[in-house]
């Protein structure tokens, strides 16, 4: 359960069962079977799992859980064994990533060497939809073109506006600090308009004053309307923005459930939270994840 802006608590699922694989009221992605296998190890066997529309869920679970790789193949970065998901009620099944983000989910990604070498502008230009050289048009398709250009121009202003760095600009991407760079994934990602956002640790690597500005960005996104499926390892960020956790072991999802019945669920305490919350310990949102266990 998350708060609204006066900080009282909000119920986003009311009437939701938690319990795995349970069915949401509205599901803006629904998969079944999505199994993956690296030769002997399955690394993702879930038989059902619905997100609901217009809520953040959080994915959580042990190292080497499947986390990342179900993300991957939600989105058309890796290929399932067996499987099938749909999103806004269209099947995603074997769409190439680049498909799958114009039917409007898109993931994060931590911003490449290449990337880093490049300014924060013509990062963001990049994430555009459709993009192509003008070397490959024809001089009749230069106008369009060049329209489309001060139209992503112009989004890529706002968003950098909104995520605190039209000032940067023209500064290259890799002089950016490690909270700064998770700010440019996210509004890479929007440079396509998405109905739903994946966040693979948007936390990673934040200097804690970052972290609440970040949070303030994540439960925005909610609140305009983008539904937030992340992955995090930090408890307190979970618990403190998610409407919803999934607790994926060993490739399935073991539980379901707002932050209060997952903090119950005592399959999830002694498999999982325990050992985490022991490592976080200190003031709620004030402990970040190093990254360092990936
Ligand atoms: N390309 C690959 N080839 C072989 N094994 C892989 C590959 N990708 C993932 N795995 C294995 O699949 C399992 C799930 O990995 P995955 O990275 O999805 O877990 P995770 O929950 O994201 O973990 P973490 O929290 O440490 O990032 C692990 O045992 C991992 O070693």
């Amino acid at each position: 359960m998350s708060s609204d802006a006066n900080g009282a608590a909000v119920d986003r699922m009311p009437g939701v069962e938690p319990v795995p694989g349970s069915a949401k009221p509205d599901p803006i992605l629904k998969a079944s079977g999505v199994r993956r296998s690296f030769g002997g190890l399955t690394a993702v066997n879930v038989e059902r799992l619905e997100v609901q529309r217009g809520t953040i869920t959080a994915l959580i679970g042990p190292n080497g859980a499947g986390k990342s790789t179900l993300f991957n193949l939600l989105t058309g970065f890796d290929r399932v064994d067996a499987g099938e998901w749909s999103f806004q009620g269209r099947s995603l099944n074997r769409l190439s990533g680049h498909k799958v983000a114009r039917a409007g989910m898109v993931r994060t990604f931590q911003l490449t060497k290449a990337l880093t070498r490049l300014t924060v502008m013509d990062n963001m230009l990049l994430a555009a939809p459709d993009q192509f050289g003008e070397g490959m048009l024809g001089a009749f398709a230069r106008p369009v073109w060049q329209r489309h250009e001060r139209l992503n121009r112009t989004r890529a202003e706002e968003l950098l506006d909104r995520f605190k760095l039209l000032a940067k600009k023209d500064d290259i991407a890799g002089s950016l600090s490690g909270g700064q760079r998770k700010l440019l994934e996210m509004a890479r990602a929007l440079m396509v308009n998405p109905s739903m956002i994946m966040l693979d640790e948007p936390m990673a690597g934040v200097n804690p004053a970052l972290v609440q500005s970040l949070l303030g960005h994540i439960t925005a996104l909610r609140d305009d309307g983008v539904t937030v499926l992340f992955v995090e390892h930090d408890m307190d960020v979970i618990m403190g923005i998610s409407d919803w956790i999934v607790v994926l072991a060993q490739g399935q999802v073991i539980a379901e459930g707002r932050p209060a019945d997952i903090r119950a669920n005592k399959q999830v305490v002694d498999a999982y939270l325990g050992a985490q919350h022991d490592e976080s310990g200190g003031e709620p949102g004030a402990e970040t994840d190093t990254g360092e266990s990936r």
